[in-house]
């Protein structure tokens, strides 16, 4: 039984009416929404459920996620350990979905750690354009970069940074800009009763007040024309309605638009609209989506889509792209790694960036980040160490069998893929040529190894290891 602060069930019985009030209570009595959404840059949902042999249900507003009933055999796989999937509960799956990122958009996911919208974002641009993921806690930033990294995104730049900062490097500079804000997580007390506790510590007033300096500061970066979605994973009229209607009075030059006409997103007719008696009255904010645990299979959500005019007045600021130094003598050892071990991925010399050693290959159209906290700029392809090239576990992520010849390829349910992911040194065919192979699980990109005379010396990263 989980205990709800007083203070939050006199206020849901508020919102709600005895009646809803009892359902919504009734609906803890469930178990938790768990799902997986696939990461459909590398794989197509049915596919992979094929080839793992389950039947799942779908979520209703996302086709990539699903419900899952044990977590345990899904975080385990090798594919979950591939990037092939993210656990996430399954109205968390609807901002993304919102986003609706389009290959070759430059989009800014604010909020972004540990990645749950960032993974589903860089799926969807298919590596084309440019997404901008911050986070201001740099240690979340780092399981952030780890998930984007997993999931084969090579055109992501992850940053630790706070929002005003952002603001002043990048005027009116992305398409989308997605603020899934810091809020008092009322959604999260089912799977962390625990949540209860920090929600007595700090209430919605002050998440309002950082959530209304966020969109302030997000909505400087949306080009005219351009939207910003905003989400919470709370109840709070003060976060969700009010922080909208706030932003709406303080920015004219933004409206609210429709997020679905109901039958397109979901089909299920269980998603509720916002209500605006709970903010100023604005009947534009009915407009903005709640999703409701008595209502559907989640946890609950709110959501809203804000377009900025095509004519609004131009902000002022320019944003400088990144020049890109003529590349060091020491390259040579990378391209001499491509050809020696046969990697034909057509990389465009331009965007290879060398940072002390480190190589990088950066999104088209990267803007100066000289000055922030980057945690990277664009794919990190590995290290130039003395007269040779170390490709990283990120270079393998983003590479497909289809552009290697020396492949090793472990079936899912073999041990030896089990026994890759632990580190473990590997025996192989003793006529293999020696050197570097790319090591899939079926046809997925897991990692590195290099043979020699029949052992496979394992070059998976060991911050990636399966415990
Ligand atoms: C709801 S969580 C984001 C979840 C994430 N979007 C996902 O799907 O995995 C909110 C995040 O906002 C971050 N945060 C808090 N204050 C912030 C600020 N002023 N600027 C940017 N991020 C902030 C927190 O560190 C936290 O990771």
């Amino acid at each position: 039984m989980i205990q709800f602060p007083e203070k939050f069930q006199e206020r849901m019985q508020q919102m709600l009416g005895d009646e809803e009030y009892a359902e919504f209570l009734k609906s803890y009595d469930l178990p938790f929404h768990n799902g997986l959404r696939i990461n459909t840059w590398k794989t197509k949902p049915q596919e992979l459920l094929q080839r793992m042999g389950v039947d799942l249900k779908q979520v209703p507003w996302n086709e990539t996620g699903f419900y899952l009933e044990n977590k345990k055999q899904f975080s385990k796989h090798p594919y979950y350990q591939g990037g092939l999937y993210y656990i996430q509960e399954a109205s968390a799956m609807l901002p993304a979905k919102l986003v609706n990122a389009q290959p070759g958009e430059k989009i800014l996911d604010m909020c972004a750690a540990p990645g749950g919208k960032s993974t589903a974002i860089g799926a969807a641009l298919k590596g084309e354009g440019l997404l901008l993921s911050n986070d201001i806690s740099k240690s979340r930033a780092k399981a952030l970069l780890r998930n984007l990294e997993g999931f084969g995104i090579i055109n992501s730049i992850v940053v630790s940074e706070y929002p005003e900062k952002l603001s002043r490097y990048f005027p009116e500079f992305f398409d989308k800009v997605l603020i899934d804000a810091p809020c008092s997580g009322e959604g999260m007390f089912h799977k962390e009763p625990s949540m209860t506790e920090s929600w007595l510590r700090m209430g919605s007033e002050e998440y309002h007040k950082l959530q209304m300096e966020i969109l302030t500061y997000g909505a400087k970066m949306v080009r005219p024309g351009g939207k910003l979605i905003y989400s919470t994973c709370t109840f709070s009229p003060e976060e969700d309605e009010g922080s909208i209607a706030w932003f709406l009075q303080e920015h004219p030059d933004f409206h609210l638009v429709e997020v679905d006409d109901d039958k397109d997103l979901c089909g299920c007719h269980c998603i509720d609209h916002g209500h605006p008696e709970w903010a100023d009255g604005n009947p534009e904010l009915t407009k903005t989506r709640r999703l409701w645990p008595h209502h559907l299979e989640g946890e609950g959500h709110f959501a809203a889509v804000l377009c900025r005019d095509a004519d609004s007045e131009p902000m002022g600021g320019k944003v400088t792209l990144a020049s890109v130094p003529k590349l060091p003598a020491e390259m040579e050892s990378f391209f001499q790694f491509l050809e020696t071990e046969g990697i034909h991925y057509p990389f465009d010399k331009k965007r290879l960036l060398v940072q002390n050693g480190y190589v990088q290959y950066i999104p088209e159209g990267m803007p100066e980040l000289k000055g922030l906290h980057i945690m990277r700029s664009g794919w990190f392809l590995g290290e130039l160490k003395k007269k040779r090239f170390e490709p990283s576990g990120a270079f393998a992520r983003g590479l497909t069998p289809d552009v290697c010849d020396k492949v090793i390829a472990y079936p899912g349910d073999s041990e030896e893929v089990v026994r890759y992911l632990k580190c473990e040194t590997l025996q192989v065919d003793p006529n293999l040529k020696n050197g570097w192979y790319l090591i899939c699980v079926d046809e997925f990109a897991l990692g590195w190894g290099k043979v020699s005379n029949g052992t496979l010396k394992n070059k998976y990263p060991s911050g990636w290891r399966l415990v």
